[in-house]
C-alpha cells in the first residue's frame, strides 16, 4: 500500500528518517552473512565458490568462466536493433566519461617542481547484478569508464540463472565491449572470489558495480584488501513535483524506480494535495509497497529534505527546473525537467548509472573514471628551492620528534648555511 506523509509542520530530521528503509544500512544479521560466505571462499577457493552459488543460486556453473565462444555467440545473436540500441547507450556513455576524465598536471615555481601523474587501476572487477533480472545495461555503465580510464584488464561477474548460464544480453554486451573474461557467479561469494582470487578466478585489485545488500556488505568486508566503490544498492528516487506536473509521468517515474524491488524505494515531495490524490489511484502491483508520498510546504522545502536525504536520483518536475538543481547539493544524479525520465540515465543518457545509495550521496559520487585510476603525486626540487624550504621542515620535525627527518634535510644543505 502506498505510505503518505505530511511533512509540512515537522522537524526536516525526523521526516528523513522515517523515509529511510527501516533497519538503517546494513543490518548486522546481513553483514554477517557476507563476511561468512566471503571468508569461505577466501580459504576455500573454487569449492566453497560453488557450494555457496549452488545453495543460493541453485547451481553449479561449469566452468566458472564462460567459454569466449558462448559470448561471441551471444553477441552475434543480437537482434540489429537491440544492438543498434546498444551501441548508442555505449556511445553517449563512451562520450560523458572522456569528458570527466582527469588529466595529469605539473608546475613549477622557485626551482620546486610539483605534480600529479594518473594511471588507471591495472586490473578491475566489476560486478553486475541479476537476482531480479539481469542487468546488461550496468556492463556498459560499469565497463565503458573503466575501458575510457584505460584499464587493461576487466574481470566481470554476473549470477547464474538456474540452468547454469549467464544472461545472453549481459554476455552480448560484453562481447559488444571486448570483453572476454566472465564469471557466472553472482553475490557475496563472487565478491569474495574477485578479491582473494581461486582457482578460476584471479584475483582483481578494486571491485566495482551495484547489487544488493550482500553484495554491498561483501564490498564492504573486502575493502582495504581491494579497492571497492561507493555502497551501490537498491535504487532510489525522489520526484520534486509543482503542482502542474502530470499525474501519469509521475506515476510512472515513482513506478520506474520501485519495480527494481529488492528493497527500492521511491517519494514523491510536493506541496499540492491535488497531484498527490491523482497519483496514488495510479500505482499499483508490488512496486507501489515501496513508494511513499510526501507532501511538502513549498520548492525549497522539498530542496531541503531531498539533501538530507541524499538520494541516488532526484527527478525535478517544475516550471523552472533549472533553480532547484542550483539547489540541490546531495543527489547521485538529477533528472532535470519534465522529458528528462530518469530512465534515460539508467539506459543511456551519458553518466553511469552506478550511482550511490542510502544516504551514501552525501559523501560519495555515481561511478566514474575516478573510479578506475589512481593518483601518484611526485615533488623535485633543485638545490635553491631545498635552501630555501629545508630549515622550516628541519624547525617542523624536530617539533614532532623526529631529528632524523630533520637531518636528512640538513646534511643535503650547504655547511654554515
Ligand atoms: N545503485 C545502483 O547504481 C544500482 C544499479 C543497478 C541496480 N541496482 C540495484 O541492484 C540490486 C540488484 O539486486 P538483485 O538481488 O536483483 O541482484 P544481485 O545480483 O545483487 O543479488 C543476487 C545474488 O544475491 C545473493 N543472495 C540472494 N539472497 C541471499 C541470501 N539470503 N543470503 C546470501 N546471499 C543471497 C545470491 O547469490 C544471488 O545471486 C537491486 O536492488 C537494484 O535496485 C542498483
Ligand atoms: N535504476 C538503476 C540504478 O538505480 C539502473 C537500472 C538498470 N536498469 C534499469 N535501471
Ligand atoms: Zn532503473
Amino acid at each position: 500500500m502506498v505510505e503518505f506523509v505530511d511533512a509540512r509542520g515537522d522537524d526536516p530530521k525526523e521526516v528523513v528518517s522515517r523515509l529511510r528503509r527501516p533497519g538503517g544500512f546494513l543490518s548486522e544479521p546481513v553483514r554477517k552473512v557476507a563476511r561468512d560466505i566471503v571468508s569461505d571462499v577466501r580459504d576455500g577457493g573454487d569449492e566453497a565458490l560453488l557450494a555457496h552459488t549452488e545453495r543460493l543460486d541453485g547451481v553449479r556453473p561449469d566452468p566458472i568462466r564462460v567459454p569466449l565462444e558462448e559470448i561471441q555467440a551471444a553477441k552475434a545473436s543480437l537482434s540489429p536493433e537491440v544492438k543498434e540500441s546498444f551501441g548508442v547507450a555505449i556511445e553517449n556513455v563512451r562520450f560523458f566519461h572522456k569528458r570527466e576524465l582527469d588529466r595529469p598536471f605539473e608546475t613549477s615555481r622557485a626551482g620546486a617542481t610539483v605534480g600529479q601523474r594518473i594511471r588507471p587501476i591495472r586490473r578491475a572487477g566489476i560486478y553486475v547484478p541479476g537476482g531480479h533480472g539481469a542487468y546488461p545495461s550496468t556492463v556498459v555503465m560499469a565497463a565503458v569508464p573503466a575501458q575510457v580510464a584505460g584499464v587493461p584488464e576487466i574481470a566481470v561477474c554476473a549470477p547464474p540463472g538456474r540452468d547454469g548460464s549467464v544472461s545472453r544480453h549481459v554476455l552480448a554486451v560484453a562481447g559488444l565491449l571486448g570483453l572476454d573474461e566472465v564469471y557466472r557467479v553472482g553475490g557475496a561469494q563472487a565478491i569474495g572470489a574477485m578479491a582473494y582470487g581461486t582457482e578460476s578466478i584471479p584475483p582483481v585489485l578494486k571491485i566495482v558495480g551495484p547489487g544488493n545488500d550482500y553484495v554491498t556488505a561483501a564490498k564492504l568486508e573486502v575493502f582495504g584488501h581491494v579497492g571497492v566503490d561507493a555502497p551501490l544498492g537498491p535504487s532510489e528516487v525522489v520526484v520534486i513535483a509543482e503542482a502542474g506536473a502530470f499525474p501519469e509521468r509521475v506515476a510512472r517515474d515513482l513506478m520506474a524506480q520501485a519495480e527494481h524491488l529488492s528493497g527500492a524505494s521511491a517519494i514523491l515531495l510536493t506541496p499540492s494535495e491535488e497531484l498527490m490524490r491523482s497519483v496514488e489511484p495510479l500505482l499499483t502491483g508490488e512496486p507501489a509497497e515501496l513508494i511513499t508520498l510526501v507532501r511538502v510546504r513549498d520548492s525549497a522545502h522539498a530542496v531541503e529534505l531531498t539533501n538530507l536525504y541524499a538520494p541516488e536520483h532526484a527527478h525535478i518536475i517544475s516550471e523552472d527546473p533549472e533553480a532547484i538543481l542550483q539547489d540541490l547539493d546531495a543527489v547521485g544524479m538529477v533528472a532535470v525537467g519534465d522529458f528528462t525520465p530518469v530512465a534515460l540515465g539508467d539506459y543511456g543518457a551519458g553518466p553511469s548509472h552506478s550511482l550511490p545509495t542510502n544516504g551514501a550521496a552525501s559523501w560519495a559520487s555515481a561511478l566514474g573514471t575516478h573510479d578506475f585510476t589512481a593518483r601518484t603525486n611526485y615533488i623535485h626540487y633543485g638545490p635553491e628551492a631545498l635552501a630555501d624550504l629545508g630549515p622550516h621542515v628541519m624547525r617542523l620535525a624536530r617539533l614532532e620528534g623526529f631529528p632524523n627527518h630533520a637531518e636528512s634535510v640538513g646534511v643535503r644543505l650547504p655547511k654554515g648555511g
